[in-house]
């Protein structure tokens, strides 16, 4: 099956090649290539980083303190010349762009998460190019996505992509981080995102990029759950793209998985954050994660965070590895109490009963933890 909607995440080490700067030499490469895909009838949809390395370029390199305030206002003078710059770039190919700055919390409200899908799906349907960052200008901590590989996976959710390519500045994954380790080999596919892969990414981070391999894998792992094919690949490999696009194997190749999550729960894997989080015992872990359970009260050993009846948290085991993130149906007070008690408890206890299941199984997302 060929693709239909791509999303591609262009990181800051892409869009200034390893420089201080913008590449403009590069950015229009990638613009090229974009026109391209259109023409094959591809709809590609950008998620950009940038904006603080474009605000420090146009501002002459100033030597502020690393504060958030700065942060934010680099981001506010260098946003708006990484869209001019994209504008620009597109035009040369008759192309025009829109932009959308999101927060954290536009996927956590689902009415706001939905609005933004239909300005993107509106944006695809004229044929104009959605550019995507995030709203570092107003983003604090609380607010933020954090960085733009999971933003970037929860724009090809939004949007319904088949598939996210995620250009950076090494050809792929590799075993071990290629900038330290030269024997490093690059892994061409994979099948299962566990925590032994996770560490492999755990490592450093190129000059002004945030993240690393981490967040790719986290990004990976959201968007084939929702049914979308991922690569990694290098944004300097020529015609990157087009090589994607017809099916060359380039990078590393994350296969969506063949049960997508339905919508609800690919909203509550993408969308709001963890409120707080319960910790469970070895039983209850086992029916979560092997045997298709709902979350009863018996199996809760402690609850931490302050969160009310709706919340989305997490189900970490004893270890502390976090198995699923649900939506509860008590909130975190009445969870203390009926915590490691029975389910026909519950009702005595509190004097309500929102039902056994703490987190329902249809309200929650299961991880692989092997
Ligand atoms: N296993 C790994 N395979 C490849 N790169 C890795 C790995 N572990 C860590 N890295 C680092 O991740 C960096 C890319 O991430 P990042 O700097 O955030 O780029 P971007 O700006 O493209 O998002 C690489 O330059 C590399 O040093
Ligand atoms: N939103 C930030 C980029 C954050 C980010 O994830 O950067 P990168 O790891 O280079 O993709 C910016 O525009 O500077």
């Amino acid at each position: 099956m060929n693709y239909r909607r791509v999303v591609v995440k262009l990181g800051t080490s892409v869009l200034t090649s390893g420089s201080q700067q913008l590449d403009k030499g590069h950015m229009v490469e990638i613009a090229r290539q974009v026109a391209l895909l259109m023409k094959q009838g591809i709809e590609v949809v950008l998620c950009t980083s940038g904006a603080i390395a474009a605000g420090r370029e146009h501002l002459n390199f100033p030597s502020f303190p690393n504060t958030m305030a700065n942060k934010q206002l680099l981001a506010a003078v260098g946003q708006s010349q990484l869209i001019l710059a994209w504008s620009n770039l597109f035009n040369l190919y008759g192309l025009q762009v829109g932009q959308l700055l999101l927060t954290r919390a536009d996927l956590q409200d689902r009415e706001r998460y939905l609005n933004a899908r239909d300005t993107l799906n509106v944006l695809l349907e004229n044929n104009i190019i959605p550019i995507i960052n995030e709203n570092d200008a107003v983003a604090t901590n609380e607010i933020k996505v954090g960085d733009n590989d999971n933003l970037s996976a929860r724009a090809a959710l939004l949007c319904d992509a088949d598939l996210l390519i995620l250009l950076t500045d090494q050809i792929g994954l590799f075993d071990a981080d290629p900038r330290n380790n030269p024997e490093a080999k690059l892994i061409t596919e994979v099948v299962n995102i566990d925590d032994s892969l996770r560490r492999l990414a755990g490592g450093a981070v190129s000059g002004l990029g945030t993240g690393g391999m981490a967040t790719k894998l986290e990004a990976a792992d959201i968007a084939r759950r929702a049914g979308v094919d991922v690569i990694i690949a290098s944004g300097q490999l020529k015609d990157v793209l087009l090589k994607v696009a017809a099916k060359e194997t380039v990078g590393t190749f994350f296969s969506a998985l063949e049960n997508p999550l339905e919508n609800r729960k690919q909203w509550i894997l993408a969308g709001p954050s963890s409120q707080g989080h319960v910790v469970v015992d070895k039983g209850a872990e086992k029916a979560v994660t092997h045997q298709g359970s709902s979350l009863l009260s018996k199996g809760i050993i402690s609850v931490e965070g302050n969160f009310s009846r709706g919340a989305t948290i997490d189900i970490v085991n004893r270890f502390g590895q976090q198995i699923s993130k649900g939506m509860t149906r008590y909130s975190a007070a009445a969870l203390r109490t009926i915590a490691s008690k029975h389910s026909n408890q519950i009702e005595i206890l509190l004097g309500y009963n929102y039902g056994d299941a703490v987190i329902h199984r249809n309200d929650m997302v299961v991880f692989n933890t092997n």
